[in-house]
């Protein structure tokens, strides 16, 4: 043992561990006078900070009454004893206190410690305790010294002058006269100690968990202190406290420590006995061992200070402040509509910090948790927020029971690998979960999530993906026998998963929470791998693949909160029925979210040639304007990705308003891949019997949705009756109709006073035709709707297998454009025109009609002559009419007549099946 003369207080023992990494090359010598330089170093520097921050320092004690500070085997003297007036006085303790904790991004400039010292002048309560974070980067900076001097790196000392320089100058800035004096004196001290100290740890390559921690310390207490002089030169009596003086813990084996209650409430006594003012700036992060070694708190120490201290005092409330509004409920970079929660109970804020969420750490809670003391998250950057309240399940919410105060808040954890061990041989036998999880911990694997059905045949649990090749391996080894035997069949391993939480305190006395995450997840298409939840209810955890995670969090988390259904919206072909179809979205968009909760956003539009996309969703006031000045080159590919992929919303529809059958070929993935469908286009239900017949299985299996409303009748309820009759077991007989807007215009106005081909015009012009009209008067486009309906209908037919009456001239149907048509039909006017007069010659008119006959399976597109007071001719405009025969309406049939073509009749039947497919979502009905 050396005593070192140059300081009374200092005692200190070079011990065999800090010295014990010296490399053969150091001389003994050289050992002894590194540790003398730390020692004596050492002598000054705790003491020194106790003497200018603390005030009395009584010198020259006596063994009895001198206490001992230990850095591992290198021992001080410490100055606890001697400078409290050993008289103990009680530490006035409740309602009266008011802890506040400021992390280092509030003390990160001199403006933001003035703006500190400015709030916490502003608390009007008796008392104020406020524990402190280091300045900004402090910390880091503090271990980089030394990680760099134990690494032999010699620009530590650099390092050292940066942490000399931040410090200084923010004095400066901060600072004056006395206070600044004695500030740089304390600092220049502590500077010179670390040097000495630093240069040892250089020395021997090594520096132990303690030194490590009184070095890192001292950017508390630097900020600790400045804080305190500048609440002081703001007219406010004010001390610091170095927690190392009150806070006692003990070093648990797994890098945290425990609080020592009743040793720290003893130190906080004797702390007291210096009758400090009512506001005090304590150090965050500190503390020291019972054997009075100074030591940190570990991760998020500061927090873990203000809510010991803030129990000790029985403060009325820790008020945590940082630079988020509060607690989020979910992960805002992950779901943009993310809320801040107005409140949280203790285990709620505890389950949400488990997974990962940046609320406080556990620990942190339960010391308040213990005397009721509610923890206030504010955000410094932004007193108008309210912030969030951890507290004991607030009264008002227990009388409340939404969704979104069941379900609080959404986690998520990544890179997870699930474990199921799976076999009959399990059933039954005690022991073998414990034999599981014993492999498991001797690997030394951390065990997030167990899933066990009741069964027994089967035990699956997650593990983070970088222990999964351990556990599997050790798994393999414990149950070779019982896998050989065929007892267990397999240890299987599902990588790349994630987990998603629900987090909520009452979720345990509310049914059906359960029912609408599970909703919402099938709903977005998302596959549960497996599931959790404990008798306490606090969290529903449910196991998916990596990939959906994101989606997930967002259909669950969209489907408890606000918007309840967000959908994002692709509109393939903004021509006349898109471009009206997205008017109208513009024109509802506010009343369905205000009114309806949908929160419809149509994040991209392509047409044939050019393309906008949108992350947040397109302007629809401008969005012609938008297409001309920033379109880009169409790509349906890309197109397709963006809508789906790059946004926020869980939910994604593609709604094809073209006639392309390109683009109808498309739909079966789209919907293999969870992407909802939506079309006026008759393309899809037309076209090949045995890819519409693949596309309607895929339909009914997935939870992914595909309407065609708009593809006969327009907006008229057609398609929907239709499965209506299906599904409540009537028998479809026969569907006879006007199907054609177009043929009804111009058959309903070609009454001898017009030429046909003007009339042919007109139904152009008022867009009831086809982007080409041949395609209405070839009979095709009638011939399609017989199909869908005969399909629907259950009949397996072909387009070819309908017999079409083409009114399209011989001569016109090789027109390369739909204009030359136009410009050539007048030719032809004659033709229709001697039709027409014979009918009328009979007192009949002409009517193209189409027949589903499923009795004999077969359908029918012809031109009917029909007496004038048959219902067929009795329309006007583009007036469809259906009959349907069943055998419920048999005798009268079911009848569905008005406008079945035109662009807002037909834009409206595509909007309301973007509707249904909200509703279908989870939108109030
Ligand atoms: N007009 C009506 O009354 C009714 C129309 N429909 C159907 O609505 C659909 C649209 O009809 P309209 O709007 O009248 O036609 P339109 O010709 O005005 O619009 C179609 C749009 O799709 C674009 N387009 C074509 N191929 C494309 C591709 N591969 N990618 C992206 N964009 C493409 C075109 O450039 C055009 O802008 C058709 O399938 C039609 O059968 C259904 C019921 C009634
Ligand atoms: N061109 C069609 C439009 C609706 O499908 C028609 O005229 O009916
Ligand atoms: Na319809």
């Amino acid at each position: 043992m050396r005593l070192l003369a140059s300081s009374p207080l200092c005692l200190a023992v070079p011990g065999p561990r800090l010295f014990s990494s010296f490399s053969n090359e150091h001389s003994p010598a050289s050992v002894l006078s590194a540790s003398k330089t730390v020692l004596q170093s050492c002598a000054g520097c705790r003491f020194g900070q106790r003497s200018h921050g603390g005030g009395s320092l009584s010198i020259g004690v006596s063994s009895r009454r001198t206490k001992h500070y230990a850095l591992d085997n290198c021992v001080f003297a410490s100055m606890a004893d001697v400078s409290l007036n050993p008289k103990v006085s009680e530490v006035p303790k409740g309602e009266m206190w008011s802890v506040h904790k400021f992390g280092g991004t509030c003390m990160g400039t001199t403006s933001r410690i003035q703006n500190v010292a400015d709030i916490v002048i502003q608390d009007s309560s008796e008392r104020k305790l406020i524990i402190v974070s280091a300045m900004s980067k402090v910390t880091d900076m503090m271990y980089n010294l030394v990680h760099k001097a134990q690494s032999r790196d010699d620009s530590y000392t650099l390092a050292l002058d940066d942490v000399y320089e931040k410090h200084f100058l923010t004095s400066k800035e901060l600072l004056d006269g006395d206070d600044l004096a004695r500030f740089l004196s304390q600092l220049h001290n502590d500077i010179s100690n670390l040097k000495a100290m630093l240069h040892a740890i250089y020395i021997a390559g090594h520096a132990t968990e303690s030194f490590s921690d009184f070095v890192v310390g001292h950017g508390e207490m630097w900020s600790a202190q400045m804080l305190s002089y500048v609440i002081n030169k703001k007219g406010r009596p004010c001390t610091w406290m170095d927690t190392r003086d009150v806070l006692i813990v003990n070093p648990t084996s797994s890098n945290q420590v425990d609080p020592d209650f009743a040793e720290s409430d003893r130190r906080l006594e004797k702390w007291f006995a210096r009758q400090p003012p009512e506001t005090i700036i304590a150090t965050g992060f500190i503390a020291s061992t019972p054997q009075n070694i100074p030591t940190t708190l570990k991760r998020d120490g500061s927090d873990f200070s203000a809510a010991i201290l803030g129990a000790l005092v029985r403060a009325r409330q820790v008020t945590i402040w940082t630079d988020v509004d509060g607690v989020f409920s979910a992960d805002p970079r992950k779901v943009s509509e993310a809320v801040i929660l107005r409140t949280l109970s203790y285990q709620e804020a505890w389950e949400m910090s488990y997974f990962g969420a940046n609320v406080l750490h556990p620990r942190t809670i339960i010391p308040v948790m213990k005397f009721n003391i509610p923890i206030l998250i504010r955000n410094i950057f932004n007193l108008s927020a309210p912030g969030t309240m951890i507290c004991q399940q607030p009264q008002k919410e227990s009388e409340e029971s939404s969704l979104e105060t069941v379900v609080k808040a959404f986690a998520t954890i990544d890179h997870l690998a699930l474990v199921n061990v799976e076999g009959t041989g399990m059933a039954g036998i005690p022991g073998t979960a414990s034999a599981i999880f014993g492999a498991v911990k001797d690997v030394g694997a951390n065990v997030i999530m167990i899933s066990q059905a009741s069964s027994e045949h089967s035990i699956c649990f997650a593990v983070p993906e970088k222990e999964v090749k351990a556990v599997s391996a050790a798994l393999q080894s414990r149950f070779r026998q019982a896998l050989d035997a065929g007892r267990l069949s397999q240890v299987e391993i599902i990588h790349n998963c994630s987990i998603l939480a629900a987090v909520g305190q009452k979720m345990a006395s509310t049914p059906g929470v359960s029912a609408t995450l599970f909703d919402s997840l099938a709903k977005a298409s998302i596959n549960v791998r497996a599931i959790a939840q404990g008798c306490s209810e606090y969290n529903i955890t449910v196991v998916l693949k990596q990939d959906d995670c994101i989606r997930a969090l967002r259909a669950a988390h969209s489907r408890f909160y606000l918007s309840k259904t967000t959908l994002a919206v692709g509109i393939i072909g903004p021509g006349l029925i898109g471009g009206t179809l997205l008017n109208q979205l513009r024109d509802q968009a506010a009343v369905l979210k205000q009114n309806f909760n949908i929160d419809l956003r149509v994040m991209g539009i392509i047409g044939s040639k050019t393309m906008v996309l949108s992350n947040l969703g397109i302007d629809l006031m401008r969005w012609r304007e938008i297409q001309k000045e920033s379109g880009e080159k169409a790509d349906l590919e890309k197109f397709v990705r963006h809508v789906h992929e790059n946004h926020t919303f869980p939910n994604t529809v593609l709604v094809d308003c073209t006639a392309d059958s390109n683009v109808a070929t498309h739909y079966y993935d789209w919907l293999c891949n969870g992407i909802h469908v939506i079309t006026p286009n008759k393309k899809a239900n037309s076209g090949p019997l045995d890819r519409y017949l693949k596309l309607r299985t895929l339909q009914r299996k997935s939870y992914t949705h595909y309407f065609y409303e708009a593809t006969v009748g327009a907006g008229l309820p057609i398609i929907s009756t239709l499965q209506g009759l299906l599904e409540t077991g009537d028998r479809i007989l026969q569907i006879e109709g006007i199907f054609s807007g177009t043929l009804s215009y111009i058959f309903n106005n070609f009454n001898g006073t017009r030429a046909f081909s003007d009339v042919v015009a007109e139904a152009k012009k008022a867009g009831y035709t086809e982007p080409d009209p041949r395609d209405d008067l070839s009979g095709s486009d009638v011939a399609r709707k017989v199909i869908i309906l005969a399909r629907e209908s259950g009949l397996k037919l072909e387009l070819a297998d309908i017999p079409v009456r083409s009114l399209v001239p011989e001569q016109l149907r090789a027109c390369s454009s739909a204009e030359e048509f136009m410009q050539q039909l007048p030719n032809f006017d004659g033709d229709m025109s001697r039709e027409r007069n014979e009918a009328e010659s009979d007192g009949e008119v002409l009517r193209y009609v189409g027949v589903v006959d499923v009795i004999n399976n077969r359908g029918v597109v012809e031109l009917k002559k029909y007496k004038k007071d048959h219902p067929f001719a009795q329309l006007s405009e583009s007036d469809n009419i259906i009959a349907f025969t069943t055998m419920r309406y048999k005798d009268q049939p079911l009848i569905i007549r008005g406008p079945g073509a035109g662009s807002e009749v037909t834009a409206a039947g595509v909007f309301s099946d973007i509707l249904r497919l909200a509703s279908y979502l989870g939108a109030p009905s």
